[in-house]
């Protein structure tokens, strides 16, 4: 019998029977029966929904919320929970691939730390599974795009189209936009002439770099560090910056509904007034491009630039008919490339200056590396990107440490078999777990990155473990695997490097301790994890201390 029969099998036997004092506790022992079963029948459903992997089995669930109101107990995790458990969470089950059951909220989940998982789930257009649309509405305001759509055919369209604007053009086109802003912060920051600079929070400049970056790369913006002045036509108090830089300081805002972003606060104006000064931007864009891309003129052709805007436009309108994005549809990938491509990069960034700060011998074996690969003599060119390889190697540790993109939810659109491979010490192998339609896997990528059967000494930033790691290799899993890993994967690796190579170039970056800090305090505050959209560090407080050229 169902849960749903049988509550209604009680309730009209409750509403039969009449109202005195015996029957009214007669009623009351019912309502609890009715409670107590139905809960344990939901438990039933749950455990068949999770296919009775051992897991937690708490009261609350993290993301609703009175789950995010509780941090961090053992009885109510708290929504930061994988970061602040990922040293246990799968040790106690001895699994890698675990289930969370909700007893209140009815909510159950498998969280995965394992990438052979993570591939099975992570999609693609022949995968059993899809992202949820709940997962991923309030990545559609702007429109349909590559990252929140479900899967199948509707995200190969998307990526169809994506895919080659990622072109060889492009990362040139970000080498020299990287190292110029560079330079441009140097001498925006007034750096230049000084021996020690010192920051509070570097994710400031990191941030404006990558934010610039985008701009420049995927959107053809003409921005520099210190002068970002480009007027909107008809609005001379909102330059494009303005609107690009209001657009990305409220980015939380798209997981507000959208009535609250209709009232009349300051705020929430801005935001709309910005969100619409872009589009409209894009939607002259569009037509501005398609003009040059459709003219006839191999001098027209010329101008066309190498930025992801751009070339997107322009793979779609050589697309066959049938395959084309509509006008909306490429602003929508358009700003979730800014949503996506740049917040990740500067918090990986960040996190990966300020682990570089606590090893100073590793900064100096990655500098006798730029030194022997560009010198000291000119800017490095791409080409020398493929020989930079410890530089490579920080970030990809920076990513593993602090996985910018730290959780992926997936949910069976068809009953389906996982394979969960069996726990290290046992005999070598998968597990098949049948699961019904419409089970949820979170692919736990900060468990993924801890996990010692893919990397020894997990908390240990070691950039030796990347030695010898080709480019594309998957081991840099922060990324996603398969064929719906992250298709900016490259470009966020060519403005790290590019950006990383100049630093460690020209400074020594030490930790800056606040009056009367330990270094060991300093460590505990700085890398804390923070999770919001993305995951980061605290505040980073660094110094750079100019490195003496002979
Ligand atoms: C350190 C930097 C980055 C990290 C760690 C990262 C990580 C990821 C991960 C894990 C995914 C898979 C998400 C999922 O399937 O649910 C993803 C997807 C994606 N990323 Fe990145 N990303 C980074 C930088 C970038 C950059 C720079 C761009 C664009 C310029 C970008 C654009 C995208 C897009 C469009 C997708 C969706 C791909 C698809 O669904 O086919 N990412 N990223």
């Amino acid at each position: 019998m169902s849960y749903n029969a049988l509550t209604g099998l009680l309730s009209s036997v409750l509403a039969s029977i009449s109202m005195d004092n015996h029957t009214l506790s007669l009623a009351a022992v019912g309502l609890v029966v009715v409670f107590v079963v139905s809960k344990v029948m939901a438990y039933r459903d749950n455990l068949k929904r999770v296919g009775h992997l051992p897991g937690y089995r708490l009261p609350l669930f993290p993301y609703t919320i009175l789950g995010i109101m509780f941090k961090n107990s053992n009885l109510i995790p708290g929504y930061q929970f994988l970061w602040n458990w990922r040293s246990s969470m799968y040790k106690r089950f001895k699994h890698d691939t675990i289930s969370y059951i909700s007893w209140f909220s009815g909510r159950a989940l498998i969280f995965t730390s394992n990438v052979e998982v993570m591939r099975q789930v992570a999609g693609g257009t022949k995968s059993d599974f899809i992202k949820p649309a709940q997962a991923s509405k309030v990545l559609l305001v702007w429109g349909s795009n590559i990252l929140a759509s479900e899967g199948g055919e509707h995200w190969r369209a998307h990526r169809r189209i994506m895919a080659p604007a990622f072109s060889q053009g492009l990362y040139e086109l970000l080498w020299r936009t990287s190292i110029s802003l560079y330079r441009q912060m140097l001498a925006g920051e007034e750096w230049e002439t000084k021996k020690v600079a010192q920051v509070s929070r570097a994710q400031d400049f990191t941030y404006k770099f990558a934010l610039l970056t985008i701009g420049v790369c995927g959107f053809g913006f003409h921005f520099n560090w210190t002068d970002p002045m480009i007027t909107v036509e008809g609005d001379s108090d909102m330059t494009l910056m303005k609107a690009f830089e209001i657009f990305d300081h409220n980015q939380v805002t798209v997981l507000l509904p959208w009535w609250l972003l209709r009232l009349p606060i300051k705020r929430f104006k801005e935001y709309r007034r910005a969100t619409a000064k872009l589009t409209e931007w894009m939607v002259g864009q569009i037509a501005e491009r398609k003009e040059l891309i459709n003219s006839r003129t191999e001098d027209d052709k010329e101008k066309l630039r190498e930025d992801l805007f751009t070339r997107m436009v322009k793979a779609n309108e050589e697309e066959l008919k049938k395959f084309r994005l509509a006008d909306q549809e490429l602003i929508g990938n358009i700003f979730i490339l800014l949503l996506a491509g740049h917040e990740t990069t500067a918090q990986t960034l960040a996190a990966t200056l300020a682990q570089l700060a606590l090893h100073p011998e590793i900064q100096d074996e990655i500098f006798e590396q730029i030194m022997s690969v560009v010198g000291s003599n000119r800017d490095p060119d791409l080409e020398d990107h493929r020989s930079l390889t410890k530089v490579l190697a920080a970030f990809y540790e920076g990513t593993r440490m602090y996985p910018a993109a730290h959780m992926m939810f997936r949910e069976a659109r068809v009953d389906t078999i996982l394979h969960v491979e069996n726990p290290v010490g046992e005999a070598p192998g998968t597990t098949p777990v049948p699961l019904p339609k419409g089970a949820t896997v979170v692919v736990d990528v900060i468990g993924v990155q801890y996990n010692e059967r893919y990397f020894d000494e997990p908390f240990k930033f070691k950039i030796s473990r990347w030695a010898d790691m080709p480019h594309e290799s998957e081991a840099a899993s922060a990324f996603s695997v398969g064929p719906r890993a992250c298709i900016g994967r490259k470009f966020a690796v060519t403005e790290a490097v590019a950006f990383l190579t100049m630093m460690l170039r020209d400074w020594k970056i030490e930790p800056l301790m606040e009056a009367g800090e330990t270094l060991g305090q300093w460590e505990k505050r700085i890398f804390q994890g923070n999770v919001m959209l993305s995951l980061g560090i605290q505040s980073a407080s660094l110094k750079f201390v100019r490195r003496e050229r002979s």
